[in-house]
C-alpha cells in the first residue's frame, strides 16, 4: 500500500467511526476542546451538587505513542529504557538508546505509512471525555468526573498527567478521588504493570510524606490523592458485545454460503517467552477475551488465537499471525478475519502490520479482512463507563489478581507499587 493509499485509509477509519458514532462529529472538536482546556488554566475543583464525593479524576492509561513522525525518536527511547518492558538489566542505560537508535528509522516510515502518526492520543481524550458525560449521568454521586490521559511513551507522560491533577485542585492537602483506568482489556506486567509501576514512582515523588508534608506542613503526610486502579477486564461484556458487533459486521461482507466457513483470528501483540514463563497473566487473560467472545457469536465459526508484533531474535510467544495467515492460505483457507483483541483503537499493529503487511502479503486481499478497532465506537465507550460506575461503587482499590506478584517476579518495583495501590483501601474509605 502506498503512503498516500494509507493516509487515505487513515482519514477513510476515522470517518467510517465518525458514522458509527452519532457523537463523533464532534469527535475532533471534542479533543481539540480537551486539549485547549488542559493547556490553559484548568477549572478549579469544586463539591458536585448534591455535596457528595466528587469531583473523580478518571485516568486512562496506556503505551501511547508518537503523534507525528518527529516524535518517533522520543517514544522508542522511553520504550527501550523501561525496564518492565524491556529487563535489559545494567545495560539498560547503555542499550537502550543505541537499540531505539537504530531502529527509529524504520518505525518512523512506518507512522508516516499510516498518515504521520499514531491516533492513540486522539482516541484516547475522545473516549475519555466520552465516558465521564456518561459518568455524571448515572453516577451522580462522584460527579464531577474529569477526563487525563497518561501515557507511558509519548505525551501527555504520566509526570505531565500527576502535576495536571495537582494543580486542578487534587491533593496538596485537599485530597481528592482518582481512578487508574488501564485501557488494556488484559492485564500484563509489561504494560498494565508498567504503567502502574510509573504512576506509583510519580506519586512518590510528588505525593510522598515528604512531599505532601511540603505542601500542607502539617507533618502527617495525609491531604493527597486516593487512588483506586481498574487493574484489568478481558470479559466484559460490553466489551464482548462491542467485538462481536464488529465482527458481525465483517463476515457480513462474505457471501451467505461461505460466511460460516471464514476461519476467525483472533490476533494479539505477542509476548517474550521469558514474560510468559516469568508467569505473566496476559496470555490467559488473552484467551479469556477469545473465547467469551466466541460464546456471544455462539461458536458460529472456526477460530484461532495468534500473535504479532514480536520484537527482536528471542523466543515470543506464537503462532505469529503472519505464519497463521500464511499457513492457512496454504491449506486452502482463504476466507479468513483478522480481529485486534488487545487494543481498543488503532496504532501501527493495525494500521500498518496487519493492513499494509500481512493482508497483502497473503495474496488475497478480497478475503482476508480486518475487523474495524473500537476506536470511537458508542458501545464500548458505554462499557467503560459502566465498569467505572461499577467501581466507584465498589469500594475496592484494586482487584485481588493484582496484588499477587508473578511467580518469577523479582523486580522490586512492581512488589512496592502493588503494595501502594493495595494500602490505599484505607485512603479510599476516608476520601
Ligand atoms: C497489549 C498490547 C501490548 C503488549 C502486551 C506489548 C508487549 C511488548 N511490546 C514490546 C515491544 C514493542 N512494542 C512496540 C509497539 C507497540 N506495542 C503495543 C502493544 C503491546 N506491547 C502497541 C499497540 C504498539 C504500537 C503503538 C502505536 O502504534 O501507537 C514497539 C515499538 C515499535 C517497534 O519498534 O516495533 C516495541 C519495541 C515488548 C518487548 C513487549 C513485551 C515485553
Ligand atoms: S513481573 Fe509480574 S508482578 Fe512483577
Ligand atoms: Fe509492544
Amino acid at each position: 500500500m502506498t503512503a498516500r493509499r494509507a493516509a487515505t485509509h487513515f482519514t477513510r477509519s476515522l470517518s467510517q467511526a465518525s458514522a458509527a458514532s452519532p457523537a463523533l462529529p464532534g469527535y475532533l472538536g471534542a479533543a481539540q476542546s480537551q486539549s485547549r482546556r488542559l493547556a490553559t488554566v484548568p477549572p478549579p475543583v469544586t463539591q458536585n451538587a448534591a455535596g457528595a464525593k466528587g469531583p473523580t479524576a478518571m485516568v486512562f492509561l496506556n503505551m501511547g505513542g508518537p503523534s507525528t513522525t518527529d516524535e518517533v525518536g522520543d517514544f522508542l527511547s522511553r520504550l527501550f529504557a523501561d525496564g518492565d518492558l524491556i529487563p535489559l538489566g545494567r545495560l539498560q542505560s547503555y542499550l537502550g538508546p543505541l537499540i531505539s537508535k537504530r531502529r527509529t528509522p524504520k518505525i518512523k516510515q512506518q507512522y508516516a505509512d499510516i498518515g504521520g502518526g499514531s491516533p492513540i492520543r486522539k482516541w484516547s481524550e475522545y473516549q475519555n471525555e466520552e465516558m465521564c458525560k456518561i459518568l455524571d449521568e448515572i453516577s451522580p454521586e462522584t460527579a464531577p468526573h474529569k477526563p487525563y490521559v497518561a501515557f507511558r511513551y509519548a505525551d501527555p507522560l504520566t509526570d505531565e498527567m500527576y502535576t495536571r491533577l495537582l494543580d486542578d485542585g487534587f491533593g496538596r492537602g485537599k485530597g481528592g478521588r482518582a481512578v487508574a483506568f488501564t485501557q488494556y482489556p488484559q492485564y500484563s506486567c509489561s504494560t498494565t504493570g508498567s504503567s502502574l509501576n510509573e504512576l506509583w514512582k510519580w506519586r512518590q515523588r510528588l505525593e510522598g510524606k515528604s512531599a505532601a508534608d511540603r505542601t500542607n506542613g502539617d507533618g502527617d503526610g495525609d491531604g493527597t490523592i486516593a487512588w483506586s486502579v481498574i487493574d484489568r477486564w478481558p470479559v466484559h461484556s460490553g466489551l464482548v458485545e462491542a467485538f462481536a458487533r464488529n465482527i458481525e459486521k465483517t463476515l457480513a461482507e462474505y457471501p451467505e454460503e461461505r460466511r460460516n466457513e471464514a476461519v476467525l483470528l483472533f490476533s494479539a501483540h505477542s509476548l517474550p517467552m521469558s514474560v510468559v514463563n516469568r508467569g505473566d497473566p496476559y496470555p490467559a487473560e488473552v484467551a479469556a477475551t477469545v473465547y467469551a467472545v466466541m460464546q456471544r457469536l455462539n461458536f458460529s465459526n472456526p477460530y484461532r488465537l495468534c500473535w504479532q508484533s514480536q520484537v527482536g531474535p528471542s523466543a515470543w510467544l506464537g503462532p505469529q499471525t503472519s505464519d497463521t495467515v500464511e499457513g492457512y492460505i496454504h491449506k486452502g483457507q482463504k476466507d479468513l478475519v483478522l480481529i485486534p483483541i488487545a487494543f481498543t483503537s488503532d496504532h501501527i499493529e493495525t494500521l500498518f502490520e496487519l493492513d499494509q503487511e500481512v493482508i497483502p502479503d497473503s495474496g488475497h486481499p478480497e478475503t482476508v479482512k480486518r475487523v474495524e478497532s473500537l476506536n470511537g465506537n458508542p458501545l464500548f465507550i458505554r462499557a467503560l463507563a459502566d465498569m467505572a460506575k461499577a467501581h466507584l461503587g465498589s469500594g475496592i482499590s484494586c482487584s485481588p489478581q493484582m496484588e499477587l506478584r508473578c511467580p518469577g517476579c523479582k523486580s522490586e518495583r512492581c512488589a512496592e507499587s502493588k503494595k501502594f495501590f493495595k494500602g490505599q483501601q484505607s485512603a479510599l474509605a476516608s476520601a
